[in-house]
């Protein structure tokens, strides 16, 4: 099939086969390649011009041979010069250029990912070899399969040569049964092709079910490991960064994994094969070819690292405008009510602009390199005949030798130059499965599940915080509770009022063991709560609404649900009647079935509470945290939040944070915080009477009401 394509782009367009590069010894491979090329936005015409040279030489080294004592047995004549083609060095820099585009991809990933990336955790294999045991049959597999593509790929050229010997001595001689003397070879050749192209196929197969499964238990792992995490880790991280490991970096890992182990393979195997070769074909050629090449391959590295950081550089400006446009977007209501379309635009289009000028100049880069790998990868065919014709003529080498020559030391070269990109590729691979497995391994300092729990028909209710220190976690310098203390008595409500920022919401966060204190120690019915469950004490025992409900971006019931997955739908309909959400929601076409937008934008801000309310009295909670749960809304809203609220709070211990005084004043107790402790505590009409600071806020909030 080669020689019949080769035979009819001989009489037709000589010029076109010759721009193929010598990887593509099938049309299919030829196409493929060309697709790259243009794919990957590098010059096509690179390897035509290459191609070129070596046809030039290549009609010295006939000449040459002419006067050769050596007429060779080996690959000879005008097949010969197709075969070659073009000069394969031009691939490393087209291998450049796929590193780049990698690169690109793994840069893409938002403007503040990169501060975030550059401290390198540790890849560990270990991990690595938790979610590749299961993997372990089709693995081996695959790499036995690659392997075997590799051998054959050696095999190729060699059975290539021989058929081309037939056409030789056909075209020499004019003799025998053509058509029977090519049989033999050009079948084997064919068998050869055939099962090479069925282990490369079982090998892909193998290796991206292996990459696919290994990725997707690595997601799910990951996933799993980040909702363990305790609140203050995600006080720590960005979420776009903890996304951004679930996606782009495992996509990342996957595809270093896959192409290391087919590419870095083949690569490999092909080197040291056809170095083998080399050195069986001229022993002293070969010395000058290990010489010269690593030389190249390290500046070509060199100039590539240097292009890699430009590749960098520009993407990070990428992504810094993608950020932009992000915000924009995703606020795209305060963009309008500021009337800021213009500045946003503007602010868009400058650092669209910058990024533009910056692959500008990558591709500047990018030009000049491949401009140079021409030229010395030309040098380098030229100066082999050239050394190769030396030793022709002293009768130490033959022309076939030397073909066979210039043939596998461009294998070799083409392999080192992709072995070399597919290290930039594996430390990339790696450091995205070193960012994913830092996770993996993370222990929360409070587990999620684990201690003992109350059972429901002895559990009061009676909270106690005793000597409660506390600060922030990521940030420690900041004491916001000293020696706080507060007891919630069973079956009563106590609020919380006090200036903004003085550790009210912290209050309730510590009761929910968002976080545990720095001192003293939070009891619920006499029990340390860091000996008790924390997930039974959040499911079950505490209902916590706040004042920016946030809903999930699927139906009313599922909503309402979320509360008490194994609800029914009376149950569920029964807390919406409590929260007085029934009579709006069923108000809606689709009722309980509503959907109700990305966190909850198809509602009004007193329809999300009082789902919000449903979706925390459907576990019939024995405590209630109430943060600021009406503040945010309007007075007509409030009446009737504050209504579903009434009732719901009856016959349980209830824990109110509130900047409304007004809705508090029926509290069994009120406790008046400042400067993270307690300052004040009485009923309504006592903290009135003592006028203290509680009567301050009152007389403060009067007036900024009547203003
Ligand atoms: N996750 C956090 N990480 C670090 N510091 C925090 C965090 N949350 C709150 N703080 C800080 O802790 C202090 C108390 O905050 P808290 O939210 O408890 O106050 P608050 O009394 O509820 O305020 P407001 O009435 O305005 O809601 C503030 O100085 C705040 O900046």
């Amino acid at each position: 099939m080669f020689l019949l394509l080769c035979g009819r782009a001989n009489a037709t367009a000589p010029g076109r086969l010759l721009s193929l590069p010598p990887r593509c010894r099938t049309a299919a491979d030829a196409w493929k390649l060309s697709r790259c090329y243009t794919s990957l936005g590098c010059n096509a015409n690179a390897p035509q011009r290459t191609g070129n040279t070596l046809s030039r030489v290549w009609s010295l080294v006939q000449r040459a041979a002419r006067h050769s004592p050596h007429r060779t047995s080996r690959p000879t004549g005008a097949a010969l010069k197709y075969i070659l083609g073009p000069a394969v060095l031009t691939v490393s820099a087209r291998l450049f250029c796929h590193g780049a585009q990698c690169e690109a991809r793994v840069n893409n990933s938002g403007p503040g990912e990169a501060a975030a990336k550059s401290s390198v955790p540790e890849f560990k294999w270990r991990i690595l070899w938790e979610f590749v045991k299961p993997q372990l049959f089709a693995l081996i597999g695959a790499v036995v399969l690659a392997f075997g593509a590799a051998i054959l790929n050696i095999q190729i050229p060699l059975m290539l040569g021989d058929l081309v010997n037939v056409v030789a001595r056909y075209l020499r001689e004019h003799t025998g049964n053509y058509v029977h003397e090519i049989r033999g070879p050009a079948v084997k050749l064919l068998g050869l092709y055939g099962f090479q192209g069925l282990l490369t196929c079982g090998y892909i197969i193998l290796l991206s079910r292996v990459g696919e499964r290994v990725a997707a238990d690595m997601r799910k792992t990951l996933f799993a490991s980040l909702l363990r995490q305790d609140v203050a880790f995600f006080d720590a991280n960005r979420t776009g960064q903890l996304v951004n490991r679930l996606t782009a970096d495992i996509q990342e890992f996957k595809s270093s994994f896959k192409l290391v182990i087919s590419q870095g393979l083949r690569s490999i195997t092909q080197t040291v094969g056809c170095f083998v070769s080399l050195y069986f074909i001229s022993p002293k050629l070969t010395g000058l070819t290990v010489v010269v090449l690593p030389c190249l391959v390290g500046a070509g590295a060199l100039m590539g690292s240097f292009l890699r950081r430009l590749s960098r550089l520009a993407q990070e400006q990428v992504a810094k405008a993608t950020g932009v446009a992000d915000e924009a977007l995703g606020n795209v209501r305060t963009v309008k009510a500021f009337a800021m379309e213009e500045h946003e635009r503007q602010l868009y289009a400058h650092e669209v602009d910058k990024s533009c000028e910056m692959n500008e100049n990558l591709g500047g880069g990018i030009a000049v390199f491949q401009g140079l790998s021409n030229i010395a990868l030309n040098c380098i065919v030229l100066g082999t005949i050239f050394a190769g014709g030396t030793l022709i003529s002293n009768n130490e080498m033959s022309p076939g030798d030397l073909m066979s020559f210039l043939v596998a030391s461009q294998t070799v070269q083409r392999s080192l130059a992709s072995v070399s990109i597919l290290f930039g590729q594996m430390v990339r691979g790696m450091s995205a499965g070193a960012r994913v497995f830092e996770y993996l391994s993370l222990k929360p300092s409070i587990p999620l599940t684990g201690g003992g729990r109350i059972p429901y028909h002895s559990l009061t209710g009676r909270v106690d915080f005793i000597d409660i220190s506390f600060s922030y976690p990521t940030r420690p310098g900041q004491q916001v509770l000293t020696k706080f203390n507060l007891t919630l008595p069973p079956c009563m409500t106590v609020a919380i009022v006090g200036e903004s920022g003085g550790g009210k919401s912290t209050v309730a966060s510590l009761l929910e063991r968002f976080y545990d204190p720095t001192g003293g120690v939070i009891k619920l019915d006499g029990l340390d709560i860091r000996t008790l469950d924390p997930s039974w004490l959040r499911g079950q025992v505490i209902g916590f609404i706040n004042q920016e409900p946030v809903l999930f971006g699927s139906s009313i019931m599922e909503n309402i649900r979320f509360g008490k997955p194994e609800a029914t739908d009376a149950e569920v309909i029964n807390a919406a009647k409590q929260a007085n959400a029934h009579r709006f929601i069923t108000g809606f076409p689709d009722g309980y079935s509503t959907v109700v937008g990305e966190r909850g934008v198809t509602l009004s801000g007193g329809q999300k509470q009082r789902i919000a309310i449903a979706r925390a009295l459907i576990k019939n909670p024995s405590i209630l945290v109430l943060d600021e749960a009406t503040s945010a809304l309007d007075a007509e809203s409030e009446r009737v939040v504050q209504e579903a609220l009434d009732r719901a709070t009856r016959g349980r211990t209830v824990l109110i944070i509130a900047h409304r005084l007004s809705t508090i004043q029926g509290a069994d107790l009120i406790c008046v915080m400042s400067n993270g402790r307690i300052v004040e505590a009485g009923t309504h009409l006592e903290l009135l009477s003592k006028g203290g600071l509680y009567a301050d806020l009152i007389q403060r909030q009067r007036a900024e009401g009547q203003r």
